[in-house]
Order: structure tokens, then sequence, then C-alpha cells
């Protein structure tokens, strides 16, 4: 299904805003993992079969499999997630950016390999760099926009004839990168007013909002100066206060518990 259909359908029919991360950090694993081979593996689809009710999108973050040699654990989460909870949208985190033909090995890493049904991207490269992922029209093309680490305003809040580099993005992307309808932007939820000036700036364009939960970013703030007239058009994503949330046995149950948490708290704001 193309993705911007299946995060409605998410949203609406499935009441969910809430995005769960999969960051995976062996050393923070519960015991009963430790030095199983296939631990990777195991730990995030536990993860996946107790939240997926609850979840509007998956977002495995590459450099975290990548990094502990799982990228085959990665290809086997997708197709987990696509063969056992279809109709769950997967954005690949991987914040690609480079020139044309180099991005034409980032789009089939992202589609062809692991089987995403979005990505995000750095657009600092600009419209040919994004151009062979804005050609898939059935796939998610997530850009980064306002950040949300402290970092972020070093360069995206400059002042660029008048108004800051991150107001730009916005509009250009909105403009005139999205003829296939298959954008969004990421806005941290650590700035609620550069939510609040990305919202009105791009329409009902889906956001990905990371930042709640271990960085601190405040579910209310984000709702109400995020969310879509009709109460939707957010991926609010959580990892580590989803995925740690236990670290007994029961950590899959205490994962859903957050999740659901999540979602009944970001819920209360839909409509107001
Ligand atoms: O693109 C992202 O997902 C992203 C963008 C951003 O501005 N900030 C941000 O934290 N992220 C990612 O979102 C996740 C946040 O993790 P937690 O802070 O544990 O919820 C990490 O995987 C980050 O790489």
């Amino acid at each position: 299904m193309v993705f911007i259909d299946a995060l409605r359908q998410r949203w609406q029919q499935h009441d969910t805003l809430v995005c769960v991360g999969l960051d995976p950090e062996p050393a923070k694993f519960p015991a009963q993992l430790h030095g199983r081979p296939d631990a990777v593996f195991e730990f995030c689809r536990a993860i996946i079969d107790a939240t997926a009710d609850l979840a509007c999108s998956f977002k495995p973050q590459i450099a975290h499999f990548a990094a502990l040699r799982a990228d085959d654990a990665l290809e086997r989460l997708i197709a987990h997630i696509h063969a056992q909870h279809p109709g769950i949208p997967v954005i690949l985190d991987a914040k690609r950016g480079d020139i044309g033909s180099t991005a034409q090995h980032y789009v089939s890493e992202a589609f062809d390999r692991y089987a995403a049904d979005a990505v995000t991207l750095n657009p600092y490269l600009g419209r040919d760099s994004v151009q062979p992922f804005l050609d898939r029209a059935d796939k998610g093309v997530i850009l980064l926009c306002h950040t949300s680490n402290p970092g972020a305003a070093d360069l995206q809040d400059l002042d660029v004839g008048g108004k800051p580099l991150y107001q730009h993005v916005a509009q250009i992307i909105a403009r005139d990168w999205n003829t296939h309808g298959n954008c969004a932007l990421v806005t941290g939820a650590t700035w609620p007013e550069q939510l609040a000036e990305v919202r009105s700036l791009v329409g009902d364009l889906p956001l990905l909002v990371p930042g709640i939960g271990a960085q601190g970013g405040d579910v209310e703030a984000v709702m109400r100066n995020g969310r879509t007239a009709d109460g939707n058009g957010l991926m609010i994503s959580s990892s580590r206060a989803i995925l740690y949330a236990g670290q007994g046995e029961d950590f899959a149950e205490a994962a859903r518990k957050a999740a659901l948490e999540l979602r009944d708290s970001i819920n209360r704001y839909r409509k107001h």
C-alpha cells in the first residue's frame, strides 16, 4: 500500500499517532537475552509484537543495527512486520543524502533491500539528491526540517533573507518537491514553537516528531502546535522510553504499557 494511505489508515482506523522507534542497544537488554546469538532480532521482535496494535508506524534506526553487524536482523524484522502486522508502515531512519548517482543506491538499500515504506533523508544537498526517492511515489520521503537536538539551531535557525533556514526548507519541500504527495518533514518535539511555524507553512503535510520521552518533549505542546484540524498529521516517535521501559522478564509488557500510555496521552489532545 502507498505509504501515506497506510499511515492515514493507522491514524484513523487504529486511532494512534505513536511511532515506535527500534533502536537496539544490547547493554540495555534484559538478562535473559544476554549472550544469545540472535538477541537483537529477538528483542525487537518481542517489542514489535507487543506494541503493533498501538503503532501508526515502526521506525528502525539503521546505525543501531549496522554498528552491531545486525543488518540481517533488520531485514528479517521488517519482513516480520510486513508478514505478521500488515498495514503498519515501516520508516527506515537512515538520514541519507548524496549526489544523484549514489542516491540511487540508497533508494535500493531502503526500498528494495530492506523493503521499508519510507525513509528519512537530509535535504542539505538539494532537490537532485532527493529526486530518486521522490520518484518512488508509493514510498514516503521524510526530510529533516527542524531536528530535536540542541544543535538544531546552529544551521537550521540561521536567518536567510529575513526568515530562518528551516522555514525555507519546509516551504520548498511542501510547495515544490511534493509533486507525488509522498513528502513528510521531521520536526523535533523539543522545539514546539518551530513545530507550530512549520505546521502553519505546510498545511496537512505529515510530520515525524521525535524527542518525546528520553529527550523531554511535551506531548500537549506537540499536539497543540503540530496536529492538523482533524487531529491527525503526526507520527510522534519514541524509542528508548518504550524499548527500555522494563529491564526484567516482562520487558515486552512494560514496553506495551509505555506505548499505551503515550497513545492515550496523545489522544487526549487530538480533538480539542
Ligand atoms: O529522524 C529521526 O528519527 C530523528 C530526528 C531528530 O530530529 N531527532 C531524533 O532523535 N531522531 C531519531 O529519533 C530517535 C529518538 O530516540 P529517543 O530519544 O530514544 O526516543 C533516534 O533514533 C534518533 O536518531
